[in-house]
């Protein structure tokens, strides 16, 4: 069946707000990126820095929309112990540790000078 390109963002939009609103992890997600959005518009930064940003808190948030969409389809297809499920879910799980480690060094990268001269003004 397919679907039409309105209903595909529809339920994509739909999948997103479940997660954000029911996974505990999301919420910890939400608060680093709303910390960090306010961050950023008090120290003004510049366009180039806000990409870096916004690439980073992306980076982050569709790895661990991949690795939930994982944890979901297990919880259904193979809910019984095997050390091959474990695996893989240990693999995705990998994928949004490497990813918020990639975005916690761009935001420290961006952020970090933008304070200390920031810190050093006042
Ligand atoms: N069916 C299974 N077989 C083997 N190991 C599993 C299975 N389900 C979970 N595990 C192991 O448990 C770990 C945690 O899995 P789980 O799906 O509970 O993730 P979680 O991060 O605790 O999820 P939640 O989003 O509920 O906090 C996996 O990384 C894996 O090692």
């Amino acid at each position: 069946m397919s679907q039409t390109w309105s209903n595909k963002f529809r339920v994509a939009v739909g999948g997103l707000l479940w997660a954000l609103r029911d996974q505990t992890s999301f919420h910890v997600h939400l608060a680093f990126t709303a910390a960090v959005i306010t961050l950023a518009v008090l120290l003004r930064l510049q366009l180039w820095q806000w990409i870096g940003l916004v690439f980073a808190i992306g980076l982050v948030l569709a790895a661990e929309l991949f690795n939930t969409a994982m944890e979901l389809l297990v919880a259904v297809l193979h809910p019984e112990y095997d050390p091959r499920i474990g695996r893989a879910l240990d693999v995705a799980a990998a994928a949004v540790l490497v990813s918020a480690l990639t975005a916690a060094t761009i935001g420290i990268a961006i952020l970090g000078p933008e304070l200390y001269c920031w810190l050093m003004q006042v």
